[in-house]
């Protein structure tokens, strides 16, 4: 296909502001530079982002919430306030100093992103660094802050009848179904490490949205130890499914890498190249589509797996040898692009599988006629 108009939403001061996320040090860094490193720069459509203002957070989230939010962040006070809790701010989201100016900059490029495919810029759009798929609307959870996807799929929908979102993280996407859990125009559909005790708890296969949004959250509940093999099966179905039933005109996709083999979640078992037939899927339609990172918390490898998703959209083919760059150190020992699967054996049964495949069917099929419905009463 004629190689696609990509735009990539990067800044020196953006990636230096990520970076500064302690929990996933020079992570923003590594991927970039690994994109960089790689000659992949030269095939997209460069763009600094823009920080988001108190009116772009406050689309989704609450005044109670942002001002609060901003008030810890800026007195780098300890969130054991009382109300801090209330917030979801402490322990899973720590407040350290300056983490507002860090939520608003990733939802600033995520917006960036968007705003590019609304105004029919681009075909693509990137931005790694967002995908903060638990913030809710009043509370900060999950190690995230501001759901810079909510806010995404929002810019999108200001163009977009029907947008679709795909949640390939290990974690399932709450943040991002609740907001969208009792409207029809917009797919919340995600693949996810689904067992007891396991965060978040929800996204069981029954939870399929509320109200006229029923039938329009699809979850698909996974167990330990998956590959690529089953887990591409798996998503070929459920999306071919969903795209000929919602006919979605813009697409959004979450992809966490703490769903490959090595991350420290010790999860799933999955490669970039199976994420990236998933990709491959999506990219098919030809639908304006923004591409966004997550989780994912071996950081080499989640560089390798953004690093080889950016290079299928430019159609460019990347050698294994990873090139000489400043991170080069930290793809020892074999210094390649390939992440190996693990020998974890794959719990998911053929029969559970199935069974869940099945009842997905019955999701979609309930929402055609859901769609059937809807369009008769809208047609008189
Ligand atoms: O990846 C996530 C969030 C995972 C999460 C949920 C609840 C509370 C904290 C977290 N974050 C981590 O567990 C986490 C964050 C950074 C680094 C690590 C590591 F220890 F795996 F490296 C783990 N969502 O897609
Ligand atoms: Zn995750």
């Amino acid at each position: 296909m004629a190689s696609s108009r990509v735009l990539y939403v990067h800044s020196d001061d953006y990636v230096r502001t990520c970076d500064s996320m302690a929990r996933l040090p020079h992570r923003a860094s590594m991927v970039h530079l690994l994109i960089k490193a790689y000659g992949l720069l030269k095939f997209m459509r460069v763009i600094a982002p823009r920080m988001a203002s108190h009116d772009d957070l406050a689309a989704f989230h609450s005044d109670a919430y942002l001002s609060h939010f901003e008030l810890v962040s800026r007195e780098g006070e300890d969130a054991d306030l009382p109300e801090s809790q209330q917030y979801g701010l402490g322990y899973d989201c720590p407040v350290m100093e300056g983490v507002f100016e860090y939520a608003a900059a990733v939802a600033g490029a995520t917006l960036t992103a968007a705003e590019g495919l609304r105004n029919g810029v681009c075909d693509v759009a990137l931005n790694w660094a967002g995908g903060w798929h638990h913030a809710k609307k009043d509370e900060a959870s999950g190690f995230c802050y501001v759901n810079d996807v909510v806010l995404g799929i929002l810019k999108l929908r200001e163009q977009f009848q029907r947008v679709l979102y795909i949640d390939f993280d290990l974690h399932h996407g709450d943040g991002v179904e609740d907001a969208f859990s009792f409207t029809p125009k917009v797919v919340t559909l995600s693949f996810h490490k689904f067992s007891p005790g396991f965060f978040p708890g929800t996204g069981d296969i029954a939870e399929v949205g509320l109200g006229r949004g029923r039938f329009y959250s699809i979850n698909v509940p996974l167990s330990d130890g998956i590959a690529d093999e089953k887990y591409v099966d798996i998503c070929h179905s459920v999306l071919q499914a969903v795209n000929t039933t919602f006919l979605p005109e813009a697409v959004v996709c979450q992809f966490g890498a703490d769903t490959l083999a090595g991350d420290p979640m010790c999860s799933f078992n999955l490669t970039p190249k199976g994420l990236g037939q998933c990709l491959q899927i999506v990219l098919g339609w030809q639908k304006p589509t923004l591409l966004l990172g997550g989780g994912g918390y071996h950081l080499a490898n989640t560089a390798r797996c953004w690093t080889y998703l950016t290079a299928l959209v430019l159609d460019q083919v990347l050698a294994s040898e990873i090139p000489e760059h400043q991170f080069f150190p930290e793809y020892g020992p074999d210094y390649v692009l390939e992440v190996t699967p693990g020998c974890r054996s794959d719990t998911n049964n053929p029969a559970h599988l199935d069974q869940v495949l099945a009842e997905i069917r019955a999701v979609v099929r309930a929402e055609i006629w859901n769609l059937a419905m809807v369009r008769a009463i809208a047609r008189h």
